[in-house]
């Protein structure tokens, strides 16, 4: 087995050849990214690269646990049946989690062999606080509306980059240093080395940012703008604050969701979650979180004034519209109740030397006081509604023509400078805001990071201990010899199929007060009295107590074993090569190896004589090996002790009558000792109880057979 700490290629991993490694380290970056998510047993992360199924993506995390911890579960599930039961388990258990993290996840989680009985005892150890913990919190509607949107976090798969700003340096240190931290995805990044080069390029952004010292000292034309800083020094939250912002904003949902969920399960519980980031740390991460928007924006309500400028660019074309049409509107009123009275001289004027002209400029007088009215009340409509300031004014002035013209119109070339003169305030504050916020988020990344993988494996043990609060799993008592008693347990398939679960009690391989510790035997008993249910229960005992689970018993012993191997009924006599190979397949019950061996009707393989003896002879080898335990679910019992003299015990699931429905009254607790019969006389009770008239006679008269009447 290869252990993944030995490991530097993906190669040397059983399951994995060229093709696998080729499309894994394409997914994940690199080899080392591949190799951790296979340490870290993330299936969720390995089944989401093209190409690689789920089942897939488990299977080759088994083969890593198998490396790391030198057991497989294939060793344990011996056969095809106690697999399935095994997958039946998980994927009950999967349907507990609330992220498909989590969901893959559970299925990592196996059954181990006797010789980590330590592994197991820790496992139990953990998993008993989950239940505790489930108790108080599975049914927590806002703790499962919050894990359900955790998921891990991605670098943003898209980056809007700014137009305005661009860095340039003639340090190639610096400049990789950029293109590594991904701040060329958020700027234009230039390396430059001349003068000339700079300003060629720097002449199409507005607000150019030179790093290093050399181009410092040289004199630039004023209106280039150029902001000059250290290299080096300069930090990605400084020089483009949206590439760290950008990370939180695209992972807004699950961020939140994870501190949502600490919150909950700190504040209903007491439980321990991501110690390292205290209460305070996780309200500020709360309250950053809360100022960016899932674009990357600074949120409404963080500074009024940036609200007042967004404001002002949205709104302004309809205030400009309304104080427009207003002014018009009043400028017309104003002049159609206006009359103009000209005194003689004034009207003989207009004869004179000055003709016209004299006129219209008497006639301006009179209407600029009107025009300068409206005007003055559209620049304070305009101000009122837009909450401008009063240097942001100036171009509001500037929108009006002092000269009278009618109908009124703006000069829209003041217009652009406005909305220029708005969007560069907007930029420079909300750059400031920004940087201030990636500052604080960016020492917040890692502890962010792993915060979220934190809840996320949090929601895996959840899930389990949900599954077992649910259940009303109890943690089995773990012993050394191979052996199991359960009390008051219950096969957890049933549920939703049975009306009524009857709790059984039954042990094998440790003595109670009614056995001595027997560890090979048969269990006969009536027609659907609960025979396979009893042995479907054994397998999830066997298998969810190796694996550190609680199981469906009020209390449960269970004595660690290295195998299960689990037959289910053959579906009728079989031919003589599947036959054989059946019997094969039993050849497996040979040797030493600490073993559960449950088989359901093995006799229907074959005519009745040749089954009992070939069972005889299975429970002889059984018998013969102090480290197993077995239950053979046979009809045969007494054919099958007439040919073995070693002592084997025979169990019996009885039918004690019929109820006032005329069904089986079953109790589904096997009876130690005691050979169960099928019972044909119960059958011909319930027709004679069903029937009248000459049918009931016959019944009656066939009752009385079996009564010796
Ligand atoms: N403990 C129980 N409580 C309630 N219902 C049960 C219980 N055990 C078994 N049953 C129900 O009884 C029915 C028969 O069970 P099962 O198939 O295990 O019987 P069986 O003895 O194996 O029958 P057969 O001999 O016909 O194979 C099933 O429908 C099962 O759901």
């Amino acid at each position: 087995m290869t252990h993944l700490l030995d490991v530097d290629s993906l190669l040397e991993l059983p399951g994995i050849g060229e093709k696998i490694s080729g499309k894994l380290i394409e997914h994940f970056g690199s080899e080392e990214s591949a190799l951790e998510v296979l340490r870290k047993h993330d299936v969720a992360s390995l089944s989401s690269v093209p190409g690689i199924s789920e089942k897939y993506a488990i299977s080759l995390i088994h083969e890593v646990i198998a490396g790391e911890e030198g057991v497989s579960i294939e060793e344990f599930l011996r056969t095809q049946e106690a697999y399935s039961v095994y997958e039946k388990i998980i994927g009950l258990i999967r349907s507990y989690a609330h992220t498909p993290y989590s969901r893959a996840k559970i299925s990592t989680f196996i059954p181990y062999p006797s010789k980590r009985a330590d592994r197991i005892k820790a496992i139990q150890a953990e998993i008993e606080d989950y239940v505790t913990l489930a108790n108080t919190l599975k049914d927590d509607a806002e703790l499962n509306a919050a894990l359900k949107k955790v998921r891990h976090l991605k670098e943003p798969s898209k980056a809007v980059k700014s137009r305005d700003r661009a860095i340039f340096t003639d340090s190639k240190e610096d400049y990789e240093k950029l293109v590594r931290d991904g701040v060329d995805r958020y700027l234009d990044v230039y390396f430059i080395e001349s003068m000339g080069e700079l300003v060629d390029i720097a002449k199409g952004y507005s607000q150019p940012l030179v790093l290093g010292s050399r181009f410092a000292a040289t004199d630039f034309p004023d209106d280039m703008g150029f902001e000059f800083m250290e290299g080096g020094a300069a930090e990605t939250w400084w020089l483009a604050p949206e590439a760290v912002i950008a990370f939180f904003a695209a992972n807004k949902e699950p961020i939140e969701a994870s501190l949502r969920a600490i919150k909950i399960i700190r504040e209903r519980s007491g439980h321990v979650i991501c110690s390292q980031l205290d209460d305070a740390k996780i309200s500020e991460l709360s309250q950053e979180m809360a100022r960016i928007t899932p674009e990357g924006e600074l949120e409404m309500g963080v500074d009024p004034e940036v609200d007042r400028l967004k404001g002002v660019l949205d709104r302004h074309g309809e205030a400009f519209k309304a104080a427009l049409k207003k002014a018009n509107a009043d400028l017309h009123e104003r002049m159609e109740n206006n009359t103009v009275t000209l005194k003689g001289s004034q009207l003989l004027g207009m004869f004179g030397e000055k003709g016209e002209a004299g006129l219209k400029s008497m006639l301006e007088k009179e209407v600029a006081r009107a025009y300068s009215a409206v005007i003055n009340e559209a620049k304070e409509s305009i101000k009122a509604q837009l909450a401008l300031k009063p240097f942001e004014m100036q171009y509001v002035d500037m929108m009006f023509s002092d000269d009278i013209v009618y109908p009124i119109e703006l000069n829209y070339r003041a217009v652009d400078s406005f909305k220029s003169a708005i969007n560069r305030q907007l930029s420079k504050r909300s750059l400031d805001l920004k940087r201030g916020c990636a500052k604080r988020l960016s020492k917040l990344k890692t502890a962010c990071m792993e915060m979220v993988r934190e809840v996320l494996e949090f929601d895996t043990y959840f899930a389990i201990g949900s599954f077992a609060a649910d259940y009303g799993l109890n943690m089995p008592a773990i012993s050394d010899k191979a052996g199991i008693s359960i009390s008051s347990a219950y096969n957890i398939f049933l549920r939703g199929r049975a009306k009524k679960v009857e709790p059984v009690s039954y042990a094998v391989g440790i003595k109670t007060k009614d056995t001595k510790g027997e560890r090979v035997v048969i269990l006969s008993g009536v027609n659907s009295g609960g025979k396979t249910t009893m042995l479907d229960l054994l397998a999830q005992v066997v298998i969810l107590s190796h694996m550190g689970f609680p199981v469906p018993a009020e209390s449960a012993e269970v004595g660690l074993v290295d195998e299960l191997m689990y037959f289910s009924k053959s579906k009728g006599t079989l031919t003589a090569g599947a036959f054989e190979a059946t019997i094969k397949s039993f050849s497996s019950v040979i040797g030493k190896s600490r073993k559960v061996v449950l088989v359901d009707e093995l006799e229907s393989i074959t005519e009745p004589g040749a089954s009992a003896k070939i069972i005889a002879g299975i429970l002889e080898t059984l018998h013969e090996n102090e480290n197993s335990i077995a239950v053979f679910v046979s009809h045969l019992a007494e054919q099958i002790l007439e040919n073995t003299k070693c002592g084997i015990r025979v169990d019996g699931i009885e039918a004690k009558g019929l109820d006032a429905n005329l069904n089986l009254i079953v109790d589904r607790s096997p009876r130690y000792n005691y050979l169960a019969r099928s019972t044909p006389e119960l059958i011909v009770e319930r027709l004679t109880r069903a029937s009248d008239g000459d049918e009931k006679l016959f019944y009656q008269k066939l009752l009385g057979k079996f009564k010796g009447l």
